[in-house]
């Protein structure tokens, strides 16, 4: 019913929980003096009929009393929200630093919209436990108690009674959470795949609505909702049943509880205050139990949440060395390099390879082969790697991430632009950089004349840079690159999918590039790694062929193969060109 993990990684929190307890406690001890002088005056009035005087004692202590209450109740919110603010705050920062200390890997470990609903809806699930559920679980040990040791003075008996009545309440809280935790797992297993399952079919709504494949995803959709409909309602319906028991336990012990002190002063034993004093607290023993009750489905949630979030806290952690690379260009050495996504399956098989200081190397091989997963892993995406990868004589797995990041720049197929101006987007690589810079990077890749006619820096990008064509893009992102200014550029098909000037273009620039870093090109085509000083052809995950452009012809092989075959087919196509025009 309580998680101590929880209230250890949130130590700061516990002391509001603790003035809440106090808080509620105090209202009580007012409650019990306020009845107390109610059923005084009663008594009173019964024996010497209603006197002023008598009443306005009565007043003098009810009055203040009232208002104590209310300055109770109020300094118990202000706890509350304090306690789950608290809350709020922390569990975030430590989910947010946890994605910091895996890295760039992270993605791997954890699917965008699990960590999205983690992080907004189970941090808040965690409010009302923190906020209501655990001072009420004290408070709910505490007020019987206290009850019982104001009222067993007038009848132990019937003090007794209610007291024993009490459990009767946990003890049904404790039956429903055998069948709530298994339940609550299940209801938060479709809960995050429903999360999963839209995000994804949101993002490719263009290619579901390209293969008119929508309807049948909106069905899926529909089936998955359903689902999560019913594990709701089940939910619910368990919620709402256990509340029903709780409801008859509590009053029907106060009832029990309120006959017997009745019966007492029927045959004399009690006198008129004594039972007055029963009738108006009774409800009281069992009243905290009863919020507790209420409050423990919601807590259930939070604590179902919690363990989501500390299987994410607890995710192992690349080790991340704190080695930093100096400046200068690098020199990159791989050895008998392995690596693999998953156990059974293993995607590098032992790579050698070399990428001297200010080298031109390419990668080239079929799809799969395994070019990517090496660029993934020199930017620190891929962790766990076997053998050897130097830079500088240094092991990649002892190097920061930060150092890392300082020394190498990767272009991809698909560059990420943000929804802000060009500058914004450009400063994201160099936050110094001047207008002069950029506007130099941007004139590079042939773009300058295009952004001002746009309207400058200023000229504001769509989300991902919809906004702009395939080349426009990928020439940005290499305006971007190139202002981050690193020893080492890996392209991994930079070049792919976009116009052929643009691609003429952005080639021109990795060959300028060539002549003072360090440049690693993954590239489909090979007529783009024909100047390479190294090129190394990949066949499932180990290294078939390798040599200068004009060795590898000479040795005859797959890679001479490939290259006559781009050759004639791009001469075909150009021939094709041309008789169309
Ligand atoms: N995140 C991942 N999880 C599991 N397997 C992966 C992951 N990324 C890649 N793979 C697998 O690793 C293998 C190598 O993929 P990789 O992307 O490195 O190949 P590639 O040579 O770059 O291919 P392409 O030229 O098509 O980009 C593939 O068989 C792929 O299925």
């Amino acid at each position: 019913m309580i998680k101590m993990r929880l209230i250890r990684l949130l130590k700061g929190a516990g002391q509001y929980v603790v003035y809440q307890i106090l808080w509620q406690w105090l209202s009580l001890l007012v409650q019990i003096v306020i009845v107390w002088n109610i059923a005084g005056l009663i008594e009173d009035a019964g024996k010497q009929g209603i006197r002023t005087e008598r009443i306005l004692v009565a007043l003098g202590i009810i009055i203040p009393g009232l208002l104590l209450r209310f300055v109770c109740d109020r300094l118990y919110t202000a706890a509350s929200f304090r306690a789950s603010a608290d809350v709020k705050r922390i569990l975030r920062g430590r989910i947010y630093q946890k994605i910091l200390r895996l890295g760039p890997s992270y993605r791997e470990q954890i699917g965008s919209a699990e960590l999205v609903q983690m992080s907004g809806e189970g941090v808040e699930q965690l409010e009302t436990y923190f906020g209501r559920y655990l001072s009420q679980f004290f408070y709910a040990l505490l007020a019987p108690l206290t009850l019982f040791f104001v009222l067993s003075p007038i009848d132990l008996r019937t003090a007794t009674l209610l007291l024993l009545a009490v459990p009767l309440i946990p003890l049904v809280i404790m039956l429903v959470m055998l069948v709530a935790k298994r339940l609550l797992s299940r209801y938060f297993d479709i809960y995050y795949g429903l999360g999963d399952s839209f995000l994804e079919k949101l993002q490719g709504m263009t290619t579901l609505k390209i293969y008119q494949a929508d309807r049948a995803a909106a069905d899926d959709m529909d089936r998955e909702s359903e689902r999560f409909r019913k594990i709701t309602m089940k939910v619910l319906t368990m919620q709402l049943n256990s509340t029903s028991v709780m409801d008859i336990i509590a009053y029907g012990g106060a009832a029990v509880g309120i006959v017997s002190a009745l019966a007492r002063f029927a045959s004399g034993e009690l006198s008129l205050a004594g039972v007055l004093m029963f009738i108006l607290l009774a409800a009281e023993f069992f009243l905290p139990m009863r919020i507790l009750g209420s409050f423990f489905h919601i807590g259930m949630n939070g604590m179902k949440a919690s363990d989501r979030i500390f299987a994410f806290l607890d995710l192992p952690e690349p080790e991340v060395g704190k080695a930093e690379l100096g400046t200068g260009n690098i020199d990159i050495r791989m050895e008998a390099l392995s690596f693999s996504y998953e156990e059974s399956r293993p995607i590098l098989k032992g790579i050698t390879l070399e990428l001297p200081a200010q080298s031109f190397v390419s990668l080239v091989g079929v799809s799969g082969s395994g070019k990517s997963t090496i660029a993934g892993i020199l930017m620190g995406r891929n962790r766990g790697y076997g053998g050897s990868l130097r830079l500088n004589g240094e092991e990649l797995s002892r190097v920061s991430t930060e150092s890392l990041m300082n020394h190498l720049t990767m272009v991809g197929h698909d560059s990420r632009f943000f929804r802000a101006s060009v500058r914004e987007n450009l400063l994201l690589a160099k936050p110094e950089a001047t207008e002069l810079e950029m506007k130099e990077a941007l004139r590079k890749v042939n773009l300058l004349s295009f952004i001002e006619a746009q309207g400058g820096l200023e000229m504001q990008l769509a989300s991902n840079g919809s906004n702009l064509s395939g080349g426009q893009k990928q020439r940005l992102a290499l305006a971007r690159a190139l202002l981050h200014d690193t020893p080492v550029y890996i392209f991994d098909e930079a070049t792919s999918n976009i116009d052929a000037e643009s691609e003429e273009m952005i080639m021109k620039v990795i060959h300028e590039l060539t002549k003072s870093r360090t440049v690693l090109l993954i590239s489909h085509r090979l007529a783009n790694v024909v100047g390479s000083d190294n090129i190394y052809m990949l066949k499932d995950g180990k290294i078939a062929e390798a040599g200068s452009h004009a060795e590898l012809m000479r040795q005859a092989g797959a890679y001479r193969r490939l290259f006559e075959e781009q050759s004639q087919l791009e001469r075909f196509a150009g021939g094709r060109r041309d008789s169309h025009a």
